[in-house]
């Protein structure tokens, strides 16, 4: 049985907690995949990758309407594909191998292996290669295992093939066609990606919209736009799935009735679930949500003494920032056990990299009304500033939420060309408490530039 003062069980974001100062300690780092975890591997990076690959792709069927005729001559999906993994994978690789054999990491062990829990502290690791299982004990313990894709139960479904977010980017070919069951995050970049590289896409989803959990305006015209380039199917239950030739057929039932749909491909995105179940947390006296996200407080303390938790296992966001900003909270409280900091989940913001892309930040409309919250709202379309003539954009809008008293914001909601990028000032805003006036009229907007749509947003909100 080895001890150390410190496992920490998963190298996502986990593996961002280690740097010199914690070279006076024993270290165990654990992980049973790939070194780098989601985001680098399966996650973020790869994904926007593509996205990146498919604004290009998509070009030739907007620019017409300027004037400007260009064609698509083709997608060597392999060459994206590879460039895309060729810079992620050395990266992964190089990762752990810093972790296994650099100096720096001297008091650093490296277990390739899943890990479980045994009882407080003690966990086994079942090592990869299928050597003996070893004991760890620790004196303090990270989790930061994340989650994975959920398999929903359809009859039929583990008898065909099938890919989740962890296989669809690593494709040997471009199917022709691709069958997404979900309507979130997932669904709707993948949908964007592969109907961008010429793959007919259809979208199933169980609710009467897609990015449902998007402010309502913002997920209707998303729903909208989706359905000019998908077959986007709606309020359907999927109830078998079978092979069909080479590909698949999805039975589904619907309003108006039972129906089928097939494709050459099946892409599985109905969420994630965290992995504490796979590591047995309640051996270790550590505490879950009916989620199964393990229970933190503010200083990402479990209830169970010395085990800290951060990023996907406990945070219901799913978001690699948050899980960045958690882990420097944690990596803080080792270091300073007698000053803990909390971590800050008050303005966390998140985008879909779909197109048109969306961000958000604080409540919508709906959230204010269930909350009983004072508030007020108004929105400037992209087409109504000088750089949404130039783009031709009619679709795009951006929406805030403020109170009408103080001006502080409450929430921002953006559809359209970079909103990810446009968001960024209103999430400063929010975060220092500067109200919606001041922000409007305290600086000067770039003209004629993109955030001149949230400039615009601000001055139309009929504040007291
Ligand atoms: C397709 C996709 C796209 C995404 N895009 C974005 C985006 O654009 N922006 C964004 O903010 N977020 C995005 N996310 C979410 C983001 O990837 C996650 O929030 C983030 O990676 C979570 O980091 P983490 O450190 O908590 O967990 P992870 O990065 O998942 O790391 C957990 C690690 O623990 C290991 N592990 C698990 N169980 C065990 C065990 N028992 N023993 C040993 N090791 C174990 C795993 O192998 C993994 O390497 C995306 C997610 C997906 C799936
Ligand atoms: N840009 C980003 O930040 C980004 C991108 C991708 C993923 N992510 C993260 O990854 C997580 C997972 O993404 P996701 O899209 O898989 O999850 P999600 O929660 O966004 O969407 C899941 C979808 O699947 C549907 N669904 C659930 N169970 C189903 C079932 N049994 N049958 C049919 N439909 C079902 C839901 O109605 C929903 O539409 C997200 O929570 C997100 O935080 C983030």
């Amino acid at each position: 049985m080895a001890h150390y003062d410190l496992v920490i069980i998963g190298t996502g974001s986990g593996n961002s907690l280690l740097d010199p100062r914690f070279a006076g300690l024993r270290v165990a780092l654990v992980e049973r995949g790939v070194f780098g975890g989601t985001c680098l591997n399966v996650g973020c990076i790869p994904t926007k990758m593509f996205v990146h690959a498919a604004d290009l792709a998509a070009v030739p069927s907007t620019s017409s309407r300027l004037g400007v005729d260009t064609t698509l001559d083709g997608v060597r999906w392999t060459d994206v594909r590879d460039r895309i993994f060729g810079r992620i994978d050395p990266i992964a690789a190089g990762g752990r191998e810093y972790r296994q054999q650099h100096p720096d990491n001297a008091n650093v062990t490296v277990y390739l292996g899943s890990a479980r829990f045994t009882g407080p502290r003690a966990l086994t690791v079942t090592p990869n290669d299928g050597s003996p299982v070893e004991e760890l004990t620790a004196d303090r313990v990270v989790l930061a295992a994340g989650g994975r894709a959920v398999v929903p139960d359809i009859p039929g479904l583990t008898e065909v093939d099938f890919h989740t977010s962890d296989t669809v980017m690593r494709l040997d070919e471009l199917p022709r066609s691709m069958v997404i069951l979900g309507g979130g995050f997932v669904a709707a970049e993948f949908a964007h990606v592969f109907s961008a590289f010429g793959v007919a896409v259809t979208v199933v989803n169980r609710s009467d919209r897609l990015l449902r959990a998007e402010d309502r305006d913002v997920s209707l015209r998303f729903t909208e736009l989706a359905r000019e380039r998908w077959d986007v199917r709606l309020e359907r239950k999927a109830v078998r799935v079978e092979r069909a030739g080479a590909g698949v057929r999805l039975h589904l039932e619907g309003p108006g009735g039972a129906e089928s749909v097939e494709a050459d491909s099946l892409l599985v995105a109905t969420g994630r679930v965290p992995n504490s179940d796979q590591l047995d947390v309640a051996a270790g006296g550590i505490e879950v949500a009916p989620s199964g996200h393990v229970l933190v407080d503010q200083y990402q303390r479990t209830t169970a003494e010395g085990v800290w938790a951060l990023g996907d296992i406990s945070s219901p966001y799913e978001l690699k920032h948050v899980a960045n900003h958690e882990a420097r909270v944690v990596q803080h409280n080792l270091l300073h056990p007698d000053e803990p900091i909390a971590s800050d989940h008050r303005f966390v913001p998140h985008a879909v990299f779909t197109s048109p892309q969306i961000a958000s930040v604080g409540v919508t409309e709906q959230e204010a009304e269930e909350r009983g919250l004072r508030w007020v709202s108004a929105t400037q379309a992209y087409g109504g500033i000088a750089y949404g003539w130039a783009m031709e954009d009619t679709t795009g809008f951006a929406k805030v939420i403020a109170d009408p008293d103080t001006g502080l914001l409450l929430g921002a909601h953006i559809i359209g060309p970079q909103a990810p990028t446009v968001i960024q000032p209103l999430i400063q805003a929010m975060s220092f408490g500067l109200d919606a006036r001041s922000m409007a009229r305290g600086q000067y907007w770039i003209h004629p530039g993109m955030p001149e749509v949230v400039e615009n947003a601000l001055l139309n909100l009929p504040l007291s």
